[in-house]
């Protein structure tokens, strides 16, 4: 166990390479912090899946993280802040940031007419539209759902012709609806933003939410006085699926071979009280 918890790692998760686009982010504005990033590529995606389902991922997730000696998880998910977020926060005694609000707060100040591209699971959530409603509710908000954006990704099909159709029939609804200002309501859709502002007029902002999540994030650790002020350790990269599919997909984003483990989750029983009186247990440790 490190003893100083300010050089302790952050844990950032995601279904797969969504992530890496917070990842990026955080090696831009906190590159002094030592990251843990998981991806549970046997699982994904996450957006065609249930709340249950979803509840159980994030918590046998943050069970595994905190075991590794971690001083803040972070959802690089988009669906798992959706509907796993406010959950975990009441179950665990680490700090956990999630992607909407810090995406809903930066949309709000850009844009009156915001279109939300997201997974099935977050548009049926509404937590976007909610979390700005909240906010101002003057702004006008349309959300679409991108089943096929993911898979498209993880297959590494950014550039096949046939994306660019799915996107243009994605995007056409928000480009009818005259938005100003474009979500990405998930953390793997960054990685198509050439496809995307392609099809977008120049004038339609894009409000990429790791941006502001990682702005969150320092604001967080400086409260906590938890930022690292010593040189940072090598990323540490674990995916429950194959860890050189994840690794030969990754070095596009990450300009480098990252050296990939494969974990095994303990997987928990899906009953509420287990749940509990598991995260209760880690609490304390
Ligand atoms: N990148 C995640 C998960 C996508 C998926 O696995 O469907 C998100 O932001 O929602």
């Amino acid at each position: 166990m490190t003893t100083d918890k300010k050089a302790q790692r952050i844990a950032v998760f995601d279904s797969g390479v969504g992530g890496l686009t917070v990842l990026r982010e955080l090696y831009r504005q906190l590159p002094n912090e030592s990251i843990l990033y998981f991806g549970d590529t046997a699982r994904l995606p996450y957006g065609t899946r249930t709340q249950s389902e979803i509840l159980q991922f994030v918590r046998e997730i943050i069970l595994w993280a905190m075991d590794q000696d971690v001083k803040m998880i972070v959802m690089a998910c988009n669906t798992s802040s959706a509907l796993a977020l406010e959950t975990v926060q009441s179950e665990f005694n680490v700090p956990i940031l999630g992607v909407i609000l810090p995406g809903a707060k930066a949309a709000v100040r850009k844009g009156q007419r915001i279109g939300v591209i997201a997974t099935p699971a977050t548009v049926t959530s509404n937590a976007y539209r909610q979390a700005i409603e909240e906010m101002n509710s003057q702004v006008q908000v349309w959300q679409v759902s991108c089943p096929e954006f993911v898979p498209l990704i993880e297959e590494n099909r950014i550039h096949d012709p046939y994306t660019y159709e799915v996107a243009r029939e994605y995007l056409a609804p928000l480009l009818d609806q005259r938005i100003d200002t474009l979500i990405y309501g998930c953390t793997h859709y960054p990685h198509l933003a050439p496809v995307v502002r392609s099809i977008l007029p120049a004038t339609v902002r894009i409000v990429d939410p790791a941006v502001h999540l990682v702005k969150a994030m320092t604001q967080e650790l400086e409260l906590l006085g938890l930022r690292n002020p010593y040189p940072p350790k090598p990323t540490r990269f674990c995916v429950s699926g194959c860890p050189q599919q994840f690794a030969s997909l990754s070095v596009q984003w990450l300009g480098f071979t990252p050296t990939v483990e494969a974990t095994e989750l303990g997987a928990i029983e899906t009953s509420e009280t287990t749940h509990l009186s598991l995260g209760e247990g880690r609490r304390g440790s």
